[in-house]
């Protein structure tokens, strides 16, 4: 798209399942607002992540519910965007993103992980031209996101985090990468462990950790993601 003709405070977007939503998501958010200069980052909780099973998988209310309470008190606006504009994949939803607030910039946050996958997604390469992209390490996954097919297109587009802070050279496809104390929470360990969200959210866990996953969860005491 090259550069962007709008203006005013840029807004992070961050999509997600949100099964449920946990101080990671909030604290990546904060950080991002503060690297990045935004004014706002928006939720956008996802009816259903294409590439993943539906088995699980709270009700959108109950997990839209635990992402407004993790909100709370931030500028950090919790929507079911898609679920409003009917659509699915994330460069549909940016694309009418972008028509309905023409003024606005806005960046797609996302964390080391779904980078990795990122050459999965319905025209990945389009999303890109669409906004900046900046992507969070997340503990056990920056070396995978590295490798990945996606970054291995997306690499020629990096930039310095610097370059978005200001309007005058915002432009598209841009990639910064967004690195602090990594935060070791997931969705999957509290899936895993805690007993009220399985009652609260009527979901029972979908599957048996693997040990992968146990590990990069954190859910085998001593070890490191
Ligand atoms: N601890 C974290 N560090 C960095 N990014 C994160 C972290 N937790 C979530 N994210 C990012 O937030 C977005 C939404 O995440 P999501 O709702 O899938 O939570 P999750 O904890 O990754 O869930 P799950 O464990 O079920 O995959 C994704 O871009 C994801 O990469
Ligand atoms: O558009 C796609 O093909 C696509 C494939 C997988 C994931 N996504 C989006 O990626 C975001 C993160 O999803 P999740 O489930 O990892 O939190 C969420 O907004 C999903 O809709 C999008």
């Amino acid at each position: 798209m090259g550069s962007q003709r709008r203006c005013g405070p840029a807004v992070g977007l961050l999509g997600g399942s949100f099964n449920p939503a946990h101080g990671g998501h909030r604290r990546i958010s904060l950080f991002a607002m503060e690297a990045l200069a935004l004014g706002e980052v928006w939720w956008l909780v996802s009816p259903g992540n294409p590439l993943k099973p539906t088995a699980g998988m709270a009700p959108l209310p109950v997990r839209m519910a635990s992402a407004r309470r993790q909100a709370r008190r931030a500028r950090i606006r919790v929507t079911a965007i898609e679920r409003e504009l009917g659509t699915r994949y994330t460069v549909d939803t940016l694309r009418a993103l972008l028509r309905r607030y023409p003024r606005r910039r806005f960046v797609w946050l996302m964390g080391a992980d779904n980078l990795a996958q990122f050459h999965k997604w319905k025209d990945w390469r389009a999303i890109a031209k669409l906004m900046p992209i900046a992507v969070i390490a997340r503990p056990g996954y920056d070396a995978a996101a590295l490798a990945s097919p996606a970054m291995a297109w997306l690499r020629q587009f990096r930039r310095p985090v610097s370059s978005l802070r200001g309007p005058e050279r915002w432009s598209a496809p841009a990639l910064v990468t967004l690195r602090f104390d990594p935060d070791t929470r997931s969705a999957t360990a509290i899936r895993q462990t805690d007993p009220d969200w399985a009652r609260t959210s009527g979901t029972r866990p979908a599957r048996t950790l693997s040990l992968r996953d146990a590990v990069t969860h954190r859910l085998v005491p001593g070890t490191a993601a």
